[in-house]
């Protein structure tokens, strides 16, 4: 009896495989595309993708298109051939901004306009959720070369539409400076995706509305004391207010960098040292201002058994997701602090681009 691998375990393999830099085939219908991160591309692998396929082209985000002035001709991305002859770092430059300077003359550019953007849509959307530069090489295949993993691009937008479950899977004591009482509880995607935390203080009533702060991971801000946002302090600063109150639930979601992970904040950090502004910085890169997904924390109340929230917050957009996906926001409690000279400017860029309430 051969083990059946589910798609779900497939995606998760994918990830891992386009991180290594390993290329993986993708199908849809009759076609068959080999794709790879562009993050990770060697030049061995592209040479070994020039072998199998006659014609390269990559695929970039509209975000990466408008700084290299390309128009996007599929909406949300662009598709670019490759020429025959461009070594990996012209691959690289397409996507990875560290290299603008570096290669400021890339075109002019051969646009592909034919046909279905979905395989490219599929992988840049696989190569965001491991963390990679949103950016990938392609190329179509007559037939499916041997050793690489092969997944179908219906089936992986049938199973994005789905909610993939959030288990929880452990959870202890763990007495705080803010209160004793506190419980931390563990929970993890059933992809195999990033682990979430929900810190319990006390034991709130279910029926009534929880205080509580939806936190996202930020290692320079929470961990090191970064004076370039005000992560720390709020965090801080939220867990001393459910402390006061007695009873309240941190969500710490581990969603680094608004969702495109240290390494990529890293790189907005170092066009932000250039003069770019945070937004500008991620778009730069091929992000949107904000790839977070705030679903998760309304999933982890619901799970702990809770209907409505006090949230701690000065981000509008935390408030609707939250109420989208079914837990009613009966307060929106500010959180205010941690201004120092060093991120004022962060802070006025994400009030006056991103809509927070200062
Ligand atoms: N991409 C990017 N992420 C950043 C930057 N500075 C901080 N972050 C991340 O931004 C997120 C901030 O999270 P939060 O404080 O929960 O969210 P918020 O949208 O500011 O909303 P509230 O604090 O609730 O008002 C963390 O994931 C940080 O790692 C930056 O310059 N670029
Ligand atoms: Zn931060």
């Amino acid at each position: 009896m051969p083990f059946s691998v589910t798609l779900d375990e497939k995606i998760a393999r994918a990830r891992a495989d386009l991180r290594m830099g390993v290329p993986v085939v993708l199908r849809e219908g009759a076609a068959r595309v080999v794709v790879a991160a562009i993050e990770t591309l060697s030049s061995d692998r592209l040479a070994q993708m020039r072998d199998v396929g006659d014609v390269l082209h990559i695929a970039i985000t509209n975000r990466r298109a408008e700084t290299l002035s390309a128009p996007a001709y599929d909406g949300d991305l662009v598709r670019i051939a490759v020429p025959f002859d461009a070594p990996a770092t012209w691959v690289h430059a397409m996507a990875d901004p560290s290299l603008d300077l570096v290669m400021p003359m890339k075109g002019p550019f051969l646009y592909l306009r034919d046909g279905s953007a979905l395989v490219d849509r599929t992988i840049i959307r696989l190569c965001k959720t491991a963390g990679l530069l949103p950016g990938a090489i392609l190329a179509p295949v007559a037939a499916e070369p041997e050793g690489l993993l092969v997944l179908d691009v219906a089936e992986i937008a049938a199973s994005a539409a789905l909610r993939m479950p959030l288990d929880q899977i452990a959870h202890a004591r763990v007495p705080l400076h803010v209160s004793q009482k506190s419980r931390v509880h563990v929970y993890r995607k059933r992809d195999g995706g990033e682990e979430h935390y929900a810190i319990e203080v006390g034991q709130p009533a279910r029926d009534k509305p929880v205080l509580s702060r939806l936190h996202s991971a930020c290692f320079t801000g929470d961990v090191i004391g970064s004076l370039k946002c005000d992560c720390g302090p709020q965090l801080q600063a939220a867990l001393a207010q459910i402390g006061i109150e007695g009873e309240g639930v941190l969500l710490y979601l581990n969603q680094e960098g608004r969702g495109i992970g240290l390494a990529n904040k890293m790189r907005a950090y170092s066009l932000q040292d250039q003069g770019f502004d945070t937004v500008e910085a991620n778009h730069r890169l091929g992000f949107e201002d904000d790839e977070r997904d705030f679903r998760l924390g309304a999933e982890i109340l619901q799970s702990l058994g809770f209907e409505s929230t006090r949230l701690m917050t000065n981000n509008p957009a935390k408030v609707a997701r939250m109420e989208e996906a079914g837990i009613a926001v009966a307060e929106r409690v500010p959180l205010q602090v941690g201004r120092t000279a060093q991120n004022t400017g962060y802070l006025d860029t994400k009030a006056k681009k991103s809509g927070h309430l200062l």
